[in-house]
């Protein structure tokens, strides 16, 4: 099987998490494009999808699945998206395709993190990874900076801007020995956004895409 295939094959083992009715959340990347595909199938069952980026809205509105407004709604029943990184306590390093931030919001408001990857991506340590840090233009020197003092090397993305308009920086070689604690420190330096650690708001479920099959984990 190919690593798309694979992709393919945990993307669709998400769609029993959709709930009759519900609004769900939905993730970035092209492991989610193919859960949207499948949505699409099934579309009649849900009530509608916020989004985490333009792209996913882009393939949601072409499948005719409603979007709905983050500001309208309090809480989402379930989450779905995919990870770069995911590490055997559920936390995760995302951002590879940019879409960290709104990714990091419409799952803080999901009650059930679903994330689909191959097997590649599970790791015993993140930070092979680099860790993708979303910053405010202006801010973009200071904060390399700052990250290189924590032992991380930088690098600017190229000819690249988020849905929200910032830069964003990849960090190589830094030891991810205590996600979450990682993840609160970046996040305190002025002007990063946020940064691609889901440690603090890991994953619930995990749908790990093998050639042997889907293998269902739950955190905890
Ligand atoms: O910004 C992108 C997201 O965090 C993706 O979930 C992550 O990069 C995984 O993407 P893919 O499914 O394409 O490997």
């Amino acid at each position: 099987m190919t690593q798309d295939e694979l992709k393919k094959a945990a993307a669709l083992a998400a769609l029993d998490y959709v709930l009759e009715g519900a609004i769900i959340g939905v993730g970035t990347g092209s492991t989610v494009n193919h859960f949207i595909d499948g949505l699409g199938g099934i579309k009649a069952r849900i009530t509608g999808a916020v989004s985490s980026s333009e792209a996913s809205s882009a393939r949601l509105r072409a499948l005719g699945i409603p979007l709905v407004d983050l500001a309208e709604v309090d809480e989402l029943p379930v989450y779905v998206d995919g990870a770069d990184e995911i590490d055997g306590g559920f936390s995760m390093i995302k951002g590879g395709g940019g879409a960290l931030t709104r990714e990091k919001i419409v799952a803080a408001v999901s009650r059930r993190f679903v994330c689909i990857c191959d097997a590649s991506k599970q790791v015993a340590t993140l930070g092979r990874f680099p860790l993708p840090v979303e910053v405010i233009p202006m801010a973009a020197r200071h904060v390399a900076r700052e990250l290189a003092a924590l032992g991380g090397q930088p690098k600017l993305r190229e000819g690249f801007v988020t849905d929200n308009g910032n830069l964003i920086l990849d960090v190589h070689g830094l030891a991810i020995a205590e996600p979450a604690k990682l993840e609160a420190r970046i996040n305190q330096i002025v002007g990063v956004v946020t940064n691609g650690l889901f440690a603090q708001r890991g994953a619930d479920v995990l749908l790990l895409a093998a050639p042997e099959g889907v293998r269902r984990e739950q955190r905890g």
